[in-house]
């Protein structure tokens, strides 16, 4: 698996006049990497990763998958949204099944795989209930393993925890982080939080405000799982949040940005 982002720019035209929210973004994603995106809000975090997706078309540039030009959206990338976007009104197993029926996927197969993605998530026994009787942490996973449902080339996730707080955030991202090495599927994910950027990923890509620019693309190589104590840990996010500060006074010095970027 190899992803290419390529000179990849995104102009909106609001009000006759042009926004330009993406100019010349490049990067590469190897197979089984962990890459987050970062960046202040407004930066066109979300822009990206839609476009990856296929959900929205690049103003220029282009998105490579396995060489191939990613045109629309396919079962070859998996998204998992903010908000979980499960199927209220289906069964944690239909909803899992869903993305495997769209894509073909032959009756027995479908059966076992939803067994192993249950067994991984560990939600045996609860496939028949459905996404109101679930836990947010339960939500979470469904969401993860539906996603992996199709096997994806890649999966890109919006901000999967941005709608949990802080205590309860920590424990997912753990959940996230054990669930992904089982897996260890490719992941593009976007998120606001600094700390939650060096928890999970082998690299965090750090945009610029204006015109979306890639301002570092930073490795991460500590040893999972990581121990948010470990004085390595500490050193690597302190280094982040300098770069997220640079970024921020470079772009605007607003209290409620560095709030959204969880530097507090
Ligand atoms: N469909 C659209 N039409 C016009 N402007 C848009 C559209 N979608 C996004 N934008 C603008 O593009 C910019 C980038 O938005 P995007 O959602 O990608 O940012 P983000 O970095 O994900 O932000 P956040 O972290 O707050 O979610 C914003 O200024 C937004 O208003």
């Amino acid at each position: 698996m190899e992803l290419k982002i390529e000179n990849v720019s995104k102009v909106f035209i609001n009000d006759h006049n042009d926004h330009t929210v993406l100019k010349d973004v490049s990067f590469s994603v190897s197979e089984g990497q962990f890459v987050t995106l970062l960046g202040p809000s407004g930066c066109g975090k979300t822009t990206l990763l839609t476009i990856i997706a296929g959900f929205q078309v690049a103003s220029g540039g282009m998105i490579l998958l396995n060489g191939r030009q990613v045109a629309k959206p396919g079962p070859d990338r998996g998204f998992v949204f903010q908000n979980y976007a499960l199927f209220p009104w289906m069964t944690v197993k239909d909803n899992i099944l869903y993305p495997m029926k769209m894509s073909k996927v032959p009756v027995k197969e479908r059966e076992q795989r939803l067994q192993e993605l249950l067994a991984i998530a560990q939600l045996e026994g609860k496939e028949k209930l459905y996404p109101h009787q679930l836990s947010g942490g339960m939500k979470q996973r469904v969401a993860f393993i539906r996603a992996l449902a199709g096997r994806p080339e890649v999966l890109l996730m919006d901000e999967p925890l941005g709608a949990v707080d802080f205590q309860m955030r920590q424990i997912l991202q753990e959940e996230l982080e054990s669930l992904w090495l089982k897996d260890k599927t490719t992941v593009v994910m976007v998120t606001h939080d600094a700390d939650e950027a060096i928890y999970l990923s082998d690299r965090v890509i750090v945009m610029s405000a204006r015109e979306g620019k890639i301002l570092e693309d930073m490795r991460v190589e500590l040893p999972r799982p990581r121990d948010r104590k470990d004085k390595e840990y500490v050193r690597s996010k302190e280094r982040l949040m300098d770069i997220l500060k640079v970024a921020i006074n470079k772009e605007s010095d607003s209290a409620e940005m560095e709030r959204k970027l969880c530097l507090a």
